[in-house]
This record gives structure tokens, sequence and C-alpha cells, in this order.
């Protein structure tokens, strides 16, 4: 693990050989060496494959990816998360295939990648999985971890209690996957929500879905105070099914 330290208020930290930690950044470490583990098999990752990292902070799961993948592209918003991770494989054979990059990913254009793997700061969920899913050319799949509620929302099927805009929209595009769940107590310091691991692959070739005049861009009132003759022919498909399910 990293040098990092739990202070219970980081803007007054007096140590100055520990990192405090920003839970407004959404720095929850994952502290358990086989959740990490587990999280970078599940990730199948190949021999040739470029990961996109959101978040590696202190680099637990980095690390790890490195051993097994070509590259890593890491996109860190704190700089002192960034200069832990280039100090944990500085000198060691993974420096050379890791890319670090500085700054807000919601923020950034993103590089190519093959597959995504993140324990995402939950505050991005929602807007960071429709990056991913308008992204192009299309990654294989991402592994992230979310809040468990959010995964829920994301897996859920017609006739589950969980089942919303959010899991219409997302599977319209991918098939999602419950990987596996993982309890706050994994990870420094604790979140106050349990998590879950999830595998999302787009669809390849994507549905034929214009973005311009796609459900990204209307509000569902909107659309249903039109005539849906005027949408091409799978948006109104889409159009009906939100009605026929009240998803709204
Ligand atoms: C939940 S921690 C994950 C840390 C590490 N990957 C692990 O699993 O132990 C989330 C990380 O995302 C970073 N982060 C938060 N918001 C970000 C953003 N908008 N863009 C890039 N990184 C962000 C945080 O600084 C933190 O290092």
């Amino acid at each position: 693990m990293g040098k990092i330290k739990k202070t219970k208020n980081p803007k007054t930290a007096q140590n100055t050989q520990a990192l405090p930690f920003n839970t407004d950044r959404g720095q929850h470490i994952l502290k358990n060496p086989g959740v990490v583990n587990a999280i970078v098999e599940k990730s199948a990752l190949k021999a040739s494959d470029t990961v996109f990292e959101v978040g590696p902070g202190t680099g637990n799961l980095t690390v790890k990816m490195l051993e097994a993948a070509k590259k890593v592209v890491a996109c860190e918003i704190d700089p002192r998360m960034i200069s832990e991770l280039k100090k944990r494989v500085l000198g060691t054979p993974s420096q050379n295939k890791l890319e670090v990059r500085s700054g807000d990913v919601m923020k950034m254009e993103w590089p190519y990648f093959d597959v995504c793997v993140a324990n995402l700061p939950y505050q991005i969920s929602s807007p960071f999985v429709f990056k991913l899913l308008l992204q192009r050319p299309l990654p294989r799949y991402a592994v992230l971890m979310f809040q468990k509620e959010f995964a829920d929302r994301l897996i859920a099927k017609p006739g589950d209690k969980d089942y919303c805009r959010l899991s219409v929209n997302v599977q319209l595009l991918a098939k999602v996957d419950h990987l596996m769940k993982v309890k706050r107590t994994e990870f420094r310091p604790p979140p106050k929500v349990d998590s879950a691991v999830v595998r999302i692959a787009p669809k390849n070739p994507p549905p034929p879905i214009n973005f311009q005049v796609g459900f990204f861009k209307f509000r569902k009132k909107t659309i249903f105070k039109q005539n849906c003759n005027f949408l091409f022919p799978i948006f109104k498909d889409y159009c009906i099914f939100c009605k026929n399910y009240s998803i709204f």
C-alpha cells in the first residue's frame, strides 16, 4: 500500500510524511489485496491491451494491471496521488508501461484504450458511463466499481424494483454484468455505502442512434409532447418502450 494515512481533517493535517485522504474527491483506497487481485483477474486483460484507469490513487490496481497489460494510461485529478504512483513504479520493469495524465477525467480528451478499469469516484458515475458509451473507437469493455445502489440500477431488468431510465439507456447500448460485491470495510477510509463491480461491454456495432437527436439531448416530457413519427425507428421504439414501462 502507499504511504497514505487517514486524518480526520485533511486541511489541518500536521503529518508531512503522509498524505491525507480527500473524501470529497472520492479517495477511498482499496486496502484488501485480495479484492484488488479479484478485480484485475475479472478484467481478463490481454498482454496486448492498453488499459485506461481512472483515479489510480496510490496505484494498488495500477501496479497489478501493469503486470498483465501492454500499457496503462492512468488519469488522476490529485497531483499528490500522481506523485505517489510515479514513486511506486520508479525503477521497476513497469515504469515504461505507465502513462499518467493529470486532470479531471470528465474534462479531458480520452486516450485510445481497449479496456477501462476503475474504482471510480462515485460522484462522476453517471456522466462517466455515458461518456464511456460515446467513446470511439469502442473499448472491448469496462470493469468499474460503483456504489452498490448505482450498480443495482445499471443491471436491473424489466420488473425489478431498481429498473429505471439509467437501466434502459445503458442496456440499450451495452451488455451489463454484475461481477462482485465489495463491502465498505474493504476501503480506507471506509465510505458510507457498499460497492459493486460491474462489467459494461458496449454493443459493437452500436445501435444506429443519432446522438444529435437522441435521448441524451432530449427530456422525455419534451419527446412525448411531440409526434414520435419524426424520430427514426430505433429511437421511436425506445420512446414507446419507455412509455410502456413508465420510465421517465
Ligand atoms: C475511489 S479512489 C480509487 C483509488 C485506487 N484506484 C484504489 O482502488 O485504491 C478514486 C480516485 O479517483 C481520483 N479522482 C476523483 N475525481 C476524479 C476526476 N474527476 N478525474 C480523475 N480522477 C479523479 C481520486 O483522487 C482518487 O485517487
